[in-house]
């Protein structure tokens, strides 16, 4: 079983490194921490970087998750090896570049590429954004999937996720006392479909609304509350098409043993209780 403890990082390829780095500052809310071959680090919370944008194909995209240590790493690459997962081992530059002691690359069962990494660094600087956006820290991504049972397979059973909820077939997983660090969405292709970050209150959702609304930055969902983890929440583009979600409020699942994962039915009501209906652009 490979255990994971966190979301580390995403890394995404675009050809406008310029552009992707005054979004993150300008309108994300995001600090620069570092920028260096053809690649801009960025923190969001105490760690020393939570997302990167390199110079490369706008498709090319990359999650990376913790596990305890070296030892875990090289029977999680077995395991992969075992299930006819390739794996790459990172080399000692590839490390720097990440801030990592060590770490792996894969692709899941539809093709995305994940990443799990032991030591990632924190930052003894406390995080302090250009945009006060309200940020406390990176915290779930949404995955797409060719086959949300397969894929909820892996990574319930080969991993160590649990599922909190599902809407229609597409579950909410945990890997830790939050409600969900991986959403998987159904599409006909790999790639990251969100990028969430939480927010500190409501009015930082709101304020965010406003802010980015008036500078024409497209607004593909919200502001809304999802019934299922009960965050409030909102969804807007960025560069390349990526979608990128505010929220406050995830539940904490407490009771680990006593939890099941309850149902909702595949339509609007289940993604926002307020009434809210994502943009037709709001799946790439
Ligand atoms: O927070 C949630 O419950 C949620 C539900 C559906 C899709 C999401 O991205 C979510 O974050
Ligand atoms: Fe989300």
């Amino acid at each position: 079983m490979i255990e994971l403890k966190d979301v580390s990082y995403v890394r995404l390829g675009t050809r406008d490194l310029d552009d992707a780095l005054s979004f993150a500052t300008g309108y994300l809310g995001l600090e620069v921490a570092e920028t260096a071959r053809n690649a801009a680090y960025l923190r969001s919370d105490d760690r020393a970087h939570t997302l990167c944008y390199f110079d490369g194909d706008p498709e090319d995209h990359t999650v990376g998750f913790e596990v305890e240590d070296e030892e875990n790493l090289q029977l999680a690459a077995a395991t992969l090896e075992r299930l006819g997962h390739p794996v790459h081992a990172g080399t000692p530059e590839e490390c720097d570049l990440r801030k990592v002691k060590a770490f792996i690359g894969f692709r899941d069962p539809t093709g995305n590429h994940i990443e799990l990494v032991v030591r990632p660094e924190r930052s003894g600087k406390r995080y302090f954004a250009t945009r006060d956006a309200g940020i406390t820290g990176f915290s779930h991504i949404g995955l797409y999937t060719t086959d949300p049972s397969r894929d909820e397979r892996f990574w319930t059973e080969v991993c160590n996720a649990k599922v909190s909820d599902r809407i229609g077939d597409i579950p909410l997983m945990r890997v830790n006392e939050i409600h969900h660090t991986i959403a998987l969405l159904a599409s006909d292709r790999a790639g990251i479909q969100h990028v969430n970050h939480q927010v500190q209150t409501s009015d930082d959702v709101m304020r965010s609304y406003n802010f980015l609304h008036e500078r024409n930055v497209p607004i593909v969902f919200g502001p809304g509350r999802h019934p299922t983890s009960g965050a409030r929440f909102l969804y807007f583009k960025g560069p390349d098409g990526m979608v990128f979600e505010y929220s406050v409020g995830v539940d904490a699942i407490e009771d680990e043993e006593g939890h099941n994962p309850r149902q909702f039915g595949f339509e609007p009501s289940s993604f926002c209780k307020w009434g809210s209906k994502p943009a037709a652009d709001f799946r790439r």
